[in-house]
């Protein structure tokens, strides 16, 4: 039977190498990498030269070659990876539709008046000095650049007004997607910019146990016309389950941050945005958005 890798072309997977004695060492492929192949085949009982197991051995360059990471194939027990992979081509039939589920997802224009927008602007121009870095809340040494962004978590005066208008539209918005109404326990609001080679690599935004009451994204853009910078699209992924379990599927929607328009989707949903190019590299010329988090009780 042939290897099979099911995953997004190229990208990064955090691997956790589970080996004999309980040790057990993380590490970051990319989904093309031969090494990530090799562990996986081996995992799944194939390995890929058919040559006694037992004398094989890996060897993984660490730190830009600077170390490695030496181990026989023996003693590999298991690898535990981030976004989850599947090892084997899954049968014809369960490729052919019935476990593949759109993403539903409706972008709305004009969300805001053009006074509004325009104050908006205003203020996150204002508020420069207190934007803070994303990346120590979200990248890790084994995953440096997961996500490249500023933020504002409070901004009172903008965000009470901005919450109102989304509880208004939340019954249209639910429908729209085909989603249950539930009770609301809170709404999570940031303002983030993202500016020249900002994005933030493939996540989804409900799958660690903080944030598991997460069940609708919404995603507001704005910014100064003319349009200051390329790139920034939002690209939400289908999906396909597997055991009971949800994984991005192959195909995926993208996404135009349209100025004043704004994006729902469900929080499960994996998604990403595409590196921004922004010529000026002045903070002015960000693609600004007002995104966040519908939860549940
Ligand atoms: O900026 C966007 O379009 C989406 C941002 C996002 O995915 C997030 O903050 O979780
Ligand atoms: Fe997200």
């Amino acid at each position: 039977m042939e290897f099979y890798l099911e995953a997004i072309a190229n990208q990064k997977v955090k691997v956790n190498i589970l080996l004999n004695g309980g040790h057990n060492y993380t590490i970051w492929l990319n989904t093309n990498s031969a090494i990530l192949h090799s562990l996986l085949a081996v995992i799944s009982g194939k390995p890929q030269q058919q040559t006694n197991v037992a004398t094989q051995w890996f060897h993984i360059p660490l730190e830009n070659g600077q170390a490695a990471l030496s181990f026989p194939q023996s003693s590999l027990v298991g690898v535990v990876t981030e976004p989850p992979l599947l090892l084997q081509k899954p049968d014809t039939e369960d490729l052919q539709g019935t476990n593949i589920l759109t993403s539903p997802f409706i972008q709305i224009d004009d969300f805001l008046s053009e006074a509004e927008k325009t104050q908006l602007i205003n203020y996150s121009l204002e508020k420069e000095s207190v934007f803070v870095d994303t990346a120590p809340l979200t990248n890790t040494s084994y995953h440096p650049d997961h996500r490249k962004s500023w933020v504002l978590y409070q901004f009172p005066e903008i965000s009470e007004i901005f919450l109102q208008r989304l509880r208004k539209a939340m019954p249209f918005v639910m429908s729209k997607l085909g989603m249950e109404l539930f009770p609301i326990s809170q709404i999570e609001v940031q303002l983030t910019a993202h500016n020249d080679n900002n994005y933030f690599r493939l996540h989804n935004d409900n799958g660690t146990p903080e944030t598991a009451t997460r069940e609708l994204t919404y995603s507001y853009y704005f910014y100064r016309e003319p349009k200051p910078f390329s790139g920034g699209q939002l690209i939400i992924y289908d999906r396909k389950t597997l055991n009971s379990t949800w994984y991005p599927s192959e195909s995926y929607h993208t996404i135009e941050p349209r100025n004043n328009s704004i994006v729902f989707f469900p929080s499960q949903c994996y998604h990403e945005v595409l590196p921004v190019t922004c010529v000026s590299k002045a903070f002015a010329d960000s693609r600004f958005t007002i995104n966040g988090w519908v939860r549940r009780f």
